[in-house]
């Protein structure tokens, strides 16, 4: 299957790097080099081809290259050539507080894209990243983000409608809060609950498709194991027994039902902005997060693995897989297993660690060594 694969890589003051530049061939790519190098800061700047904040989830002025004890928000930029679904392009990406605040620019080909939406024609880069360890032992709303994202890699609308419901949801809050008019509490709730269904019903389709991708390899799932998932809400359980359009009027009534109670705790207390995606280790038939630290972590790496390969049958496009720090946490069986599952997967991964020997086994690699503000060739 066809790939999408980063060619050259350009920072600009963008973290550690002044300015740094990274050429590849076709990857895999291997970055390795001590603990505070910046590894991670070229893996988030790829991250920034793709909607959202990134996989740090950083507020856009704390990326700019400060100097040691220096204060502001610097500018940055990220540009990428990348050999795309649609052929080559070049995509940048960046933040000037002066020229643009509080939002990112994006650019493809040098013209101004309306959002980093539009990257997803392209290219769609998913990661794993060692603060994702904890995320079934964490708040819903850690899992739910996680959720969103899967869904965002198939379906490029899923971000905007997320959005539009909590933009909905707050309008609904401060309506409730100041006593607003019925009329206006029956039309913004006519809102929500369109939304609330489209969000529930995307989430539903990714995880249903995951699912099946998840049960079609069920049998090379031995290093990595299978995992089941589910989804925990009020809406997404009224859809799985009534038709969508009932759906709509049965959460509706539910939001006018409730209005007193919800007023009273400021907040809306049912809906998909508080669904959780419950996650067991399939063969144990338990959930994840009584599993083992390894077993959480291998599980991750199945899941994203599946994932990419859902995403990649779906645009027929393979997507881009940055791994951070993943692959020394491994025995030589998983390592050998992950170098494996890649190379099937024929993706361009972008891959993390300290210890270079951790990455002997994977076949024709291209290798960086990543000193303090510089990238070069191992
Ligand atoms: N805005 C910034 N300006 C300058 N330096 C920054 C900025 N943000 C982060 N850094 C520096 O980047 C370094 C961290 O880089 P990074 O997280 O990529 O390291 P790493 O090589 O992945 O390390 P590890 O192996 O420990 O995970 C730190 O030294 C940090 O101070």
């Amino acid at each position: 299957m066809p790939h999408a694969a980063i060619r050259k890589l350009t920072l600009t003051a963008f973290r550690s790097y002044p300015s740094a530049q990274v050429s590849v061939e076709d990857g895999p790519v291997v970055l390795t080099g001590p603990n505070g190098a910046g590894k991670t800061n070229i893996l988030e700047a790829l991250s920034f081809l793709s909607p959202g904040r990134g996989l740090r989830r950083a507020q856009l002025g704390e990326i700019g290259h400060r100097a040691p004890g220096a204060a502001g928000e610097p500018p940055w930029a990220v540009s990428a050539l990348v050999e795309g679904a649609l052929g080559e392009v070049r995509l940048g990406t960046g933040y000037d507080p002066v020229q643009e605040g509080g939002v990112r620019r994006c650019r493809i080909d040098g013209e101004p894209a309306p959002s980093a939406n539009a990257f997803l024609d392209h290219l769609k880069v998913l990661w794993l990243t060692p603060e994702m360890d904890g995320l079934f032992l964490g708040p819903p709303g850690d899992r739910r983000r996680y959720l969103d994202r899967l869904v965002l890699a198939v379906d490029g609308a899923h971000g905007t409608r997320v959005n539009g419901l909590e933009r909905a949801l707050r309008s609904r809050n401060r309506l409730l809060e100041e006593n607003g008019s019925a009329r206006f509490l029956d039309a913004v709730e006519h809102e929500v609950a369109e939304l609330a269904v489209a969000v529930a019903a995307a989430r539903l389709e990714t995880v249903a498709r995951l699912g099946a991708e998840i049960a079609a390899h069920r049998d090379d799932a031995s290093l990595f194991p299978f995992a089941e998932l589910a989804l925990d809400g009020a809406v997404e359980r009224l859809i799985a027994v009534h038709p969508a359009l009932e759906v709509e009027d049965r959460y509706r009534a539910l939001l006018r039902d409730n209005r007193p109670r919800d007023r009273a705790a400021g907040r809306t207390l049912e809906g998909p902005h508080l669904t959780d995606l419950s996650v067991s280790h399939g063969e144990k038939q338990l959930p994840a997060a009584r599993c083992s630290t390894g077993e959480q972590k291998s599980l991750l790496i199945g899941l994203t693995l599946s994932h990419a390969r859902l995403v990649a049958s779906m645009q027929g496009f393979s997507p881009i897989l940055l791994l951070d720090d993943v692959v020394a946490y491994l025995d030589a069986a998983r390592r050998t297993g992950l170098f494996e599952a890649l190379a099937r997967l024929g993706a361009q991964a972008w891959m993390t660690g300290a210890d270079p020997t951790a990455f002997s086994a994977l076949d024709g690699a291209e290798r960086f060594e990543v000193a303090p503000g510089t990238i070069g060739r191992a």
